[in-house]
């Protein structure tokens, strides 16, 4: 192993980045469990050296490590049903495989216990090739087909989170002229506005998700109507033969730290269901609070654990159902980024390296280094979609060279395809050093594009010390096979 020299702070550093210490250091709380330094300085994954997965598999390279992923999503679910346990019989986990879902990672999930929620007739397709349960998945889309919703009544999917009383309507015709009955939940926007990307926050009222619980002025017709759009769903889908009304849906947002937004977000669906009670005196079964719990990209990032979360939770719930003389429904949860997001770690090598003079905010300026890889917002889009932050740290080797600020960027006809905006490397790191950039298991390789004709990267699972191919690296036959031109006899 090598020592790091000792590196000033650079004046081009944001406040919130550490001040430069050993450049080579792994974190504690961004890695995957499996996750470590072997005595050559290579970063290792279940003891398998990032040199021999980059040098087996190529770079860029998505690596997951399964016993993480597994581990993590066992927490949440022993977790949930350990506090929920007392207070309402316990507590369901839905895995959000929008987050990941390959046949993989669905079957992993489904092996831990967890249900699974969908977001398209693709992801329903892919969780029940995994083979899940169709009982235990849920289908979400604030704008699903018939041929999505026929897919899901078809397969007997145990939910459809409905998202609007237009598609509550579409739904309840769709499924009468089919001789089925529609499992519904209702999914609401509690008004809670979460501290998050405006983006990926989802429970304000302003925006596509959900069905209000504020009274509207209006109706679709614009006529003054005086009642919130989820009471009217309610009244209609209660109404509805070919709708059997389970219970609400809500989700205030993704990468959420706070306790506070969940609570009351809990707090404001509870006091509808109480609603609901009164006004038809029906006690709803099922209250599924959604996901989004943060998880740590860098330094900075302390995301609870999944038994605190929970605590905390039931604890609100708890109260909320005490003042409100509610039993309490079936709580569900779904979280997605932290079951895949730590799991998962990018293996890049290093191309061409530069230094620029940039200005400094005091009017002077001072070096950046540039370092770029071999991917870019092709395999990893949340930096330029989000102001997404990351770290990276050298894969191949430690370095005693002096820690300098540096960008890392990627490959892509486009200024902005930065992956890691600011993070301290060491000096020396040059053309086929690799770098691992953690966290990267959660929407990054759904998010993935082939922007500029990039081929998507492997993606490997390492487990019990072995690693597999689980998607592989896309070719360019595979651009081409798309592709409809005379020359290529099609
Ligand atoms: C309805 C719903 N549930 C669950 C999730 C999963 O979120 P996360 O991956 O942040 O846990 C999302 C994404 O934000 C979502 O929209
Ligand atoms: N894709 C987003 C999260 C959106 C989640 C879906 N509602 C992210 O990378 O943070």
């Amino acid at each position: 192993m090598t020592t790091p020299q000792p590196a000033p702070a650079s004046p081009l550093a944001p406040a919130w980045l550490p001040a430069p210490g050993d450049a080579d250091a792994l974190v504690p709380g961004l890695w995957a469990a499996g996750v470590d330094r072997d005595d050559a300085g290579r970063l290792t994954v279940q003891g398998l050296g990032a040199p021999d997965l980059a040098a087996e598999f190529g770079t860029p390279l998505l690596v997951l490590d399964e016993d993480d992923f597994r581990a993590r999503a066992r927490a949440f679910r022993s977790g949930f049903d350990a506090a929920f346990a007392d207070l309402c019989g316990g507590a369901d986990v839905y895995y959000a495989g929008k987050s990941l879902l390959t046949l993989s990672t669905a079957r992993w999930a489904a092996e831990e216990g967890l249900r699974v929620d969908t977001a398209s007739g693709g992801e329903l397709a892919v969780a029940l090739r995994a083979g899940v349960d169709p009982a235990h998945i849920g289908l979400h889309g604030n704008n699903k087909s018939d041929a999505e919703l026929t897919a899901a009544l078809e397969a007997g999917v145990g939910r459809i989170i409905v998202d609007s009383i237009d598609e509550l309507e579409h739904l309840a015709a769709l499924a009468a002229e089919q001789g089925r009955r529609a499992p519904v939940m209702l999914r609401l926007t509690p008004g809670v506005h979460a501290h998050t990307h405006d983006f990926i926050a989802t429970a304000h009222e302003d925006q596509k998700f959900g069905l209000s619980l504020a009274p509207a002025t209006t109706d679709r017709d614009g006529n003054v109507a005086g009642r919130s759009p989820a009471s009217v769903a309610v009244a209609a889908a209660l109404a509805a033969e070919s709708v059997d009304l389970l219970g609400v849906h809500c989700h205030i947002g993704s990468q959420i730290f706070e306790a506070d937004g969940f609570g009351l977000a809990a707090e404001r669906v509870l006091e509808f269901l109480a609603q609901v009670k009164a006004e038809h005196g029906v006690e709803l079964a099922e209250l599924d609070l959604g996901g989004g719990h943060g998880i740590a990209y860098t330094a900075v990032d302390a995301p609870r654990p999944p038994a605190e979360i929970a605590a905390a939770l039931a604890d609100d719930v708890q109260k909320a159902l005490e003042r409100l003389q509610l039993a309490c429904p079936r709580i569900s949860i779904e979280p997605g980024r932290a079951i895949s997001g730590p799991a998962g770690l990018t293996l890049y090598t290093v191309g061409v390296t530069k230094t620029v003079d940039a200005d400094t905010p005091d009017g002077g300026t001072a070096a950046r280094r540039y370092v770029a890889v071999d991917g870019g917002m092709s395999d990893n889009p949340r930096p330029v979609l989000y102001d997404a932050d990351y770290t990276a740290v050298s894969a191949a080797r430690t370095s005693d060279a002096q820690a300098v600020l540096t960008r890392v960027v990627g490959k892509h006809c486009e200024s902005g395809d930065v992956l890691v905006r600011d993070v301290y490397l060491p000096e020396d790191l040059g053309r086929g050093d690799l770098l691992a950039v953690p966290a990267t298991g959660a929407y990054t390789h759904v998010m993935a594009s082939n922007y500029n004709a990039l081929t998507r990267p492997a993606v490997v699972a390492v487990a019990g010390g072995r690693a597999r191919v689980i998607i592989r690296r896309e070719t360019q036959e595979d651009l081409f096979a798309r592709e409809a031109d005379p020359r290529l006899g099609r």
